[in-house]
């Protein structure tokens, strides 16, 4: 049988996950880092599991993250109530604008720039995982790295907890396989001025081996 299919961006994060999998119809797999290359990835994925008549049940973006200072701790668990296409827009003198509120059809974002986590599944990993901090998840396609920008990201996004790269393109290939989807975080660094020395990388992995047990 085929259950869920859990995507992350490298091979150590699917490494972290499997290394914790309880469910042996589970299929985690690495696609790559930043949005295009994981809905792309995803996508063919679920086409060719379709095709071979063993459609999966439903799709997890998961992997390590930064956390919004104060919102979430380094090493916590994080489930996206949604995943937010934070940098899918224009600049403009006034600010930041996203994409939907352009005046361009929205129907082939598969939803608009804030695509929600399935209640179903977002219920069941919640109840699984009851110490996870859950809020909306950014998906950028460049890392927060200045002061400046994530104070902007901050007043932009006042309920969002995280940041990472793949999750809203996952959302999509997902919604457009008409899947259940879910973003399931560990927090490897704060978001800020880059300090690559200051990620707690090994603390997330294992914090996804933990959470790995959830993905049933
Ligand atoms: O160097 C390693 O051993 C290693 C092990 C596991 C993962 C990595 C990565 O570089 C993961 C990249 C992945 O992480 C997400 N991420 C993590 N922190 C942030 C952030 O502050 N802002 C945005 N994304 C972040 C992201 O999804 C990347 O794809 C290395």
């Amino acid at each position: 049988m085929t259950g869920l299919l859990v995507v992350t961006a490298v091979p150590a994060e699917a490494e972290a996950i499997r290394a914790g999998l309880t469910d042996p119809t589970t299929t985690v797999l690495p696609v790559g880092v930043g949005p295009a290359v994981a809905a792309a990835t995803t996508a063919r994925l679920l086409v060719l599991a379709e095709a071979a008549g063993r459609p999966y049940q439903g799709v997890v973006s998961a992997g390590v993250a930064g956390g919004f200072t104060g919102r979430v701790a380094v090493g916590a668990t994080v489930l996206g109530s949604a995943s937010v296409a934070a940098d899918l827009g224009a600049e403009s003198p006034a600010g930041f604008i996203p994409v939907d509120e352009l005046g361009m059809p929205a129907d082939w974002l598969g939803g608009g720039t804030t695509l929600a986590a399935d209640p179903g599944l977002l219920a069941r990993l919640r109840a699984a995982l009851p110490a996870a901090t859950v809020g909306p998840v950014l998906t950028v396609s460049t890392v927060t790295g200045t002061a400046a920008s994530t104070d902007a990201l901050r007043r932009r996004h006042p309920d969002a907890v995280a940041e990472a790269m793949e999750g809203y393109g996952v959302a999509v290939a997902a919604a457009q396989a008409n899947l259940p989807f879910a973003e399931l975080r560990t927090v490897s660094n704060p978001i800020g001025p880059r300090d690559r020395d200051a990620w707690r990388m090994r603390e997330a992995l294992a914090a996804l081996t933990t959470a790995a047990a959830a993905l049933t």
